[in-house]
C-alpha cells in the first residue's frame, strides 16, 4: 500500500509536531540527549475494573528497521518545513532505542507504565505517534472482547465485525486483539491466514435471497458444504427457516454435519427458546443456535437473564468499533531527561487535578500476588533502582489517599515491563498468539472477582512506592518553587 509511492514507510504516521520538534532539538544540538517516556492511561475503558494490554506485535513489526524511505525525505522536502541539513540527519536517522512493554494479554490498569521508551530525545519522539495509535485501539479492543468473554462463560464467541470496522487496519488487528481477549473464531478469512485465528461462519441473507427460498438455498448450500449453520431468519423463523433446516438435515443426514441455525433479528430470547423446541423435537438436540445483531456485553447478558437458548454469539459492531467507548486515552510522558551535565533529571507535568499530575521518574511496576492463594494484591510502582521483589514486607499506599495503606508479606513481586528492544535491537521472542491468548485468561483469574466485575468494579490498588511519592511530591515542590520565583523576579 503505497499509493503512488513504492517506498512508503510508517515513518511519516506520526503528527507533524514530532519532527518539527526534532528539528528544534537537531539544530539546538540536543537531539541524542537521553529521554525516557512512559506510556500510561488514566482510567479503565468502559468503566471495567482492568484493561487486557495488546499491541505489542504491531509495535515490533513497526519499530524493526524502522527508518526514512527516500519517498519520505521527499515528501519532507516539499513541505518546505525542514532544512537540508536536517532532512540529511533524518535520512541516516534508524530507530536505536530501548523499549520495555507489558506483555501482550497481560491484565493492566489505570495510572501504570505499560511501554517505556529509553534512548535519544530524537528517536523517543519520532515514534510516540504510531505506538499511541496502536496501543489506544488494540487494548480497547481487547478489553471489550474479555468484557463479552465474562458474560457468556463458555459458549462459543465469534468475531463478525469487519464489514463494520474503522477500515481494513481496523478490522484486521482489532480482530487479533479480540481473540487475545476471549474470543474463539474470527469471520476474517486474512485474519486467519496472518494470525493462525481459527475462522468460521454461517451464511448470508443474500443466499437465501438468491435462491428465493428457505429449502433451496439451505440445499444447495447443504450440498455444496460439510459443516453447515443455516441463517433461518430471512422470511419467517419459526414457520420457514427452521423447519426447511430441519427437513434439509434430514433429507441430507450424514452427508452433511448440521451444526445448527443463526438468528439474526427480532426476540432472541423468546424466538430461541421457539427454535430450541423445534430443533429438539426433530431430533437435533445437539444443533447449536447462533445469535447475532448489534449483540455486546449488556444485551447478552439481559437474553442470558432471560434464559435465551443461545449457544454461539456472533458479535461485531459493538466489539469491533469499541462502540461504547471509541477511545482509551493513553497518553506519552517524559518522565526523565539527560541535562547538559550528563545527569538524568526527572521531569513532571503538574495540573490543578492531582490525577492528572504525571509521576516522575524511570519506573518499574510490580505485581504484588500473595503466595498463599496466587492472587495479586495490587500493583507496586516503583524507582527503578528498587528492589521490591527482595523485601520481606512491603507498605502499600493509595498515590492520592495516602491513608489508604496496607503491609504484604510472604509475596511474590513479577515486574511487567520487560525488554523488548535493547539499543534498537530485538531481543524479545513473542510467543504464539495461541500462547498469548491462554496467558491472557491466565492472567486474568489471577484477579479477585471483586475487580473483574463487569459493573462497578471495585478500585484494583495501584501504589506508588515510598521513594517514586517523594520523588513526586520534591519534585512538585521544587517546580512551585521555580515558578513562585520565577513570579517574583
Ligand atoms: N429479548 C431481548 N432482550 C433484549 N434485547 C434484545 C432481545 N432480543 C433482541 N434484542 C436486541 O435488541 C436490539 C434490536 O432488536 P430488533 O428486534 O429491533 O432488531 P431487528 O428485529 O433485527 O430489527 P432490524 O431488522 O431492523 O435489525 C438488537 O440489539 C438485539 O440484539
Ligand atoms: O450486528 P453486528 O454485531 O454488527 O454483527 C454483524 C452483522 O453483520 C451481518 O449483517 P449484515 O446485515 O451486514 O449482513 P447479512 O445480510 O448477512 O445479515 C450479520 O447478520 C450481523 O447482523
Ligand atoms: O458468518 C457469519 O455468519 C457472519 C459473518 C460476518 C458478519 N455477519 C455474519
Amino acid at each position: 500500500m503505497g499509493f503512488q509511492h513504492p517506498d512508503d514507510s510508517l515513518m511519516l504516521h506520526t503528527d507533524a509536531y514530532q519532527i518539527n520538534m526534532v528539528q528544534t532539538y537537531w539544530q539546538e544540538g540536543i537531539q541524542n540527549r537521553k529521554a525516557i517516556f512512559e506510556v500510561f492511561f488514566r482510567k479503565n475503558p468502559f468503566e471495567n475494573g482492568y484493561a487486557i494490554f495488546a499491541g505489542l506485535e504491531r509495535m515490533i513489526n513497526y519499530l524493526k528497521n524502522l527508518h526514512f524511505s527516500d519517498s519520505d525525505i521527499a515528501y519532507l522536502r516539499e513541505t518546505k518545513a525542514y532544512s537540508e541539513g536536517f532532512l540529511a540527519y533524518l535520512k541516516n536517522w534508524h530507530f536505536a532505542a530501548t523499549v520495555r512493554s507489558a506483555r501482550e494479554g497481560e491484565v493492566i490498569f489505570a495510572n501504570e507504565p505499560i511501554v517505556q521508551i529509553e534512548g535519544s530525545l530524537a528517536d523517543a519522539q519520532l515514534v510516540e505517534t504510531a505506538l499511541l495509535n496502536i496501543i489506544n485501539y488494540q487494548t480497547l479492543i481487547a478489553t471489550k472482547a474479555a468484557r463479552i468473554r465474562s458474560v457468556v462463560g463458555d459458549d462459543g464467541l465469534l468475531e463478525f465485525g469487519t464489514r463494520r470496522a474503522q477500515e481494513l487496519d481496523a478490522a484486521l488487528w482489532g480482530t487479533r486483539a479480540a481473540y487475545l481477549g476471549g474470543f474463539d473464531a474470527t469471520s476474517n478469512v486474512r485474519a486467519g491466514k496472518l494470525f493462525d485465528i481459527p475462522i468460521s461462519g454461517t451464511h448470508a441473507h443474500s443466499l437465501v435471497q438468491t435462491y428465493r427460498n428457505d429449502y433451496d438455498a439451505f440445499m444447495a448450500y447443504a450440498k455444496t458444504h460439510k459443516d453447515v449453520v443455516f441463517l433461518v431468519d430471512t422470511y419467517d423463523t419459526l414457520k420457514s427457516g427452521v423447519p426447511n433446516a430441519i427437513k434439509v438435515a434430514k433429507e441430507l443426514g450424514d452427508k452433511i454435519n448440521f451444526i445448527g441455525v443463526r438468528i439474526d433479528s427480532g426476540d432472541m430470547a423468546y424466538i430461541s427458546k421457539k427454535v430450541r423446541a423445534q430443533l429438539d423435537a426433530a431430533g437435533f438436540v445437539k444443533a447449536k443456535i447462533y445469535a447475532s445483531n448489534d449483540l455486546d456485553e449488556k444485551t447478552i447478558m439481559n437474553l442470558k437473564m432471560q434464559h435465551a437458548k443461545i449457544d454461539m454469539w456472533g458479535i461485531g459492531t459493538k466489539l469491533i468499533t469499541a462502540y461504547d467507548q471509541p477511545a482509551l486515552g493513553a497518553v506519552y510522558k517524559l518522565v526523565s531527561i539527560e541535562d547538559e551535565n550528563g545527569q538524568m533529571l526527572d521531569t513532571i507535568k503538574l495540573s490543578n487535578n492531582a490525577e492528572k499530575v504525571s509521576t516522575p521518574g524511570k519506573k518499574q511496576v510490580w505485581r504484588i500476588t500473595r503466595n498463599s492463594d496466587g492472587k495479586s494484591q495490587g500493583d507496586y510502582v516503583a524507582l527503578w533502582d528498587e528492589q521490591p521483589q527482595k523485601a520481606k514486607s512491603l507498605h502499600m499506599f493509595h498515590p492520592n489517599y495516602t491513608y489508604i495503606s496496607k503491609d504484604v508479606t510472604d509475596f511474590t513481586a513479577k515486574p511487567l515491563l520487560i525488554d523488548i528492544f535493547k539499543d534498537g535491537h530485538l531481543i524479545y521472542k513473542q510467543p504464539s498468539l495461541r500462547t498469548i491468548k491462554e496467558y491472557s485468561a491466565v492472567s486474568l483469574e489471577s484477579l479477585w472477582e471483586e475487580y473483574r466485575r463487569d459493573l462497578n468494579p471495585q478500585d484494583y490498588p495501584v501504589d506508588l512506592s515510598q521513594k517514586a511519592y517523594d520523588n513526586k511530591m520534591n519534585l512538585i515542590h521544587k517546580v512551585r518553587e521555580n515558578v513562585a520565583k520565577l513570579t517574583k523576579d
